[in-house]
């Protein structure tokens, strides 16, 4: 690991229109390049996090974890306006030489971008394998995917939005009134605001945490206990933390980089800019998360060309971004294992690359989806041969993508029964799909090889014991073709199934 200061002595224009004279940004890497330079994750960090990601998210980050040093060159830069060691509020302002506190310029998720571009750039790196960040580092990684959708292989986002909610602005400012309301926020001193920025952590909690949360780890056993509760004790023990680690100039102008963040600014809609991602994004909602619900993801997921949703089932609020290390390992590294082109993705309906290897696994949602891109590299191998088309019906889950034709292409390939089945659920069902999401985790996954004598595939498909429980061998196109309607029947039957048991349970 090695933390260094990237010193930048040109000025540096905000999005605001005003200029910082200079730039320091502080990073962390870990690992080296490999020999193609493909190997570089990039980590966004969220609000009052640093660059010391190994550090912070444990568990996703380390030696023996999925992002490691010695098969990745991790980077993570401190953000602007953070007190991390990258300019901000305490920064000194040449203009009065002491420092700007409040009279550091209104900064915006852009700029935080703009900031990555200079360090990217002095580091030499051409491509960007994964591009990952949770909360504001979510927002921050969707800007820069935006921007510069050439240079993000991946793209992995937790719990984000693609703008501001007016409940979250809400949050922020409720935290700001709680620093302005601390008279010595105004003296303009390093230790100004602390009593209010400890009152605002307290409200923070409050958004980043459940009511099942506080109700599991602050219950109470004296029944006649009237006063110092441990849930008040633990708002001011958690307010302390962070006034002992940050100050409140840099919370303030990091909370307002939050509440103007809107992807869509100046652009002709929210979702024309998540349109022009290229990279193959995960998206990922946390079940109980108050302050970035998991609609504002599948948002995400609908607008961003062929983005996978999964959603972790989490007890623990917004920060279960930070908490469920396990459960994101599992995301990612199968997300990362499914070899999508983002070419492919967005326009192809015909595609000219034949995966190797498909995992599924994780929630109902996602089998679908999974199961489309078995279905479609099925499809597609079975084309191969004399025939040189080659369908690949990924998009297929997103209406907006070119459902037509490729309902087109896939009656021509499928008998008419098949075909209305088929049709008629993703015509229909992509929303209905998604209240399963209960469903998730439930399933184990299985590997499974086809062998057709070209090819070899080899799949892990979701497996209840009742999907699939045995290996294909396609001697021929006739039998494939059988084989692949069974699997349509299963799929079907597991449907019909599933959406019984919930209609059951109801
Ligand atoms: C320089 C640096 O410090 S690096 C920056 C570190 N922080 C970040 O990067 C931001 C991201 N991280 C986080 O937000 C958090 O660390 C999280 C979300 C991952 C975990 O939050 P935590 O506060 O550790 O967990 P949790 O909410 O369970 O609180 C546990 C803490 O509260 C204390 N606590 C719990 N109940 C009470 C109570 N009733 N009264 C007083 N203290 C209590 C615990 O003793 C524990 O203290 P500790 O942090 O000193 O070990
Ligand atoms: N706990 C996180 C939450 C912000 O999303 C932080 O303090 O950075």
């Amino acid at each position: 690991m090695s933390q260094e200061i990237l010193h930048y002595p040109q000025p540096f224009l905000l999005e605001c229109g005003k200029t910082l004279p200079q730039l320091q940004i502080t990073y962390h890497t870990y690992g080296t390049y490999n020999p193609e330079k493909n190997n570089v994750i990039w980590v966004c960090h969220a609000l009052t996090a640093n660059a010391d990601v190994f550090d912070w998210w444990k568990g996703l980050f380390g030696s023996g974890c999925l992002f490691n040093p010695d098969d990745y060159f991790i980077v993570c830069a401190n953000i602007l306006g953070s007190c991390y060691g990258t300019t901000g509020p305490l920064a000194e302002n040449i203009a009065t030489g002491a420092a700007y506190f409040q009279l550091f310029p209104d900064i915006s998720i852009r700029d935080m971008v703009a900031a990555h571009e200079i360090l990217r750039q002095h580091l030499g790196i051409f491509k960007i394998y994964s591009l990952i960040g949770g909360s504001l580092g979510g927002q921050q990684a969707l800007e820069w995917s935006i921007q510069y959708p050439d240079l993000i292989e991946n793209l992995l986002i937790v719990a984000t939005n693609a703008s501001h909610s007016p409940w979250g602005i809400a949050f922020n400012e409720a935290q700001r009134m709680a620093i302005r309301a601390d008279e010595t926020y105004n003296l303009n001193v390093p230790e100004g605001g602390r009593k209010g920025l400890k009152a605002a952590r307290a409200v923070a909690l409050l958004s980043y945490r459940t009511y099942h949360t506080y109700g599991r780890t602050q219950c109470e056993t004296d029944l006649n206990k009237t006063d110092n509760f441990k849930a008040s004790s633990y708002q001011n023990y958690q307010g302390d933390k962070l006034v002992n680690r940050f100050n409140a100039y840099s919370y303030v102008s990091l909370s307002k980089t939050m509440d103007s963040h809107n992807v869509g600014r100046n652009q002709p809609s929210i979702e024309q800019a998540l349109q022009q991602i290229k990279a193959k994004t995960l998206v990922i909602g946390i079940s109980s998360d108050l302050l970035f619900p998991p609609q504002e993801q599948q948002y995400l997921t609908e607008h961003i060309p062929g983005a996978v949703y999964h959603e972790i089932d989490s007890f623990y609020g917004h920060d279960g971004f930070l908490i469920e290390t396990e459960k994101l390992t599992q995301l990612i590294e199968t997300f990362l294992a499914v070899p999508i082109t983002p070419q492919l993705k967005l326009d192809k309906m015909i595609s000219q690359i034949v995966k190797e290897e498909f995992y599924f696994r994780g929630a109902f949602m996602s089998l679908f989806i999974d199961i489309e891109f078995l279905l479609g590299d099925t499809i597609a191998t079975i084309l191969t041969g004399d025939n040189e088309l080659k369908l690949n019906l990924i998009e297929f889950v997103n209406p907006k993508l070119m459902l037509e034709p490729k309902l087109s292409l896939l009656h021509k390939i499928l008998n008419q029964k098949y075909f209305d089945l088929y049709s008629k659920k993703y015509k229909d069902g992509i929303n209905e799909l998604r209240k399963f999401t209960d469903l998730r985790n439930s399933f184990a996954h299985k590997r499974i090889s086809i062998d057709n004598g070209n090819k070899k595939l080899n799949f892990i498909v979701m497996d209840n014991g009742k999907l699939i429980d045995n290996s294909f061998t396609f001697e021929n196109l006739e039998t494939k073709f059988t084989e692949l309607k069974a699997l349509l029947t299963l799929v079907n039957t597991l449907h019909d199934e599933i959406v019984k048991s919930q209609t059951d349970k109801a």
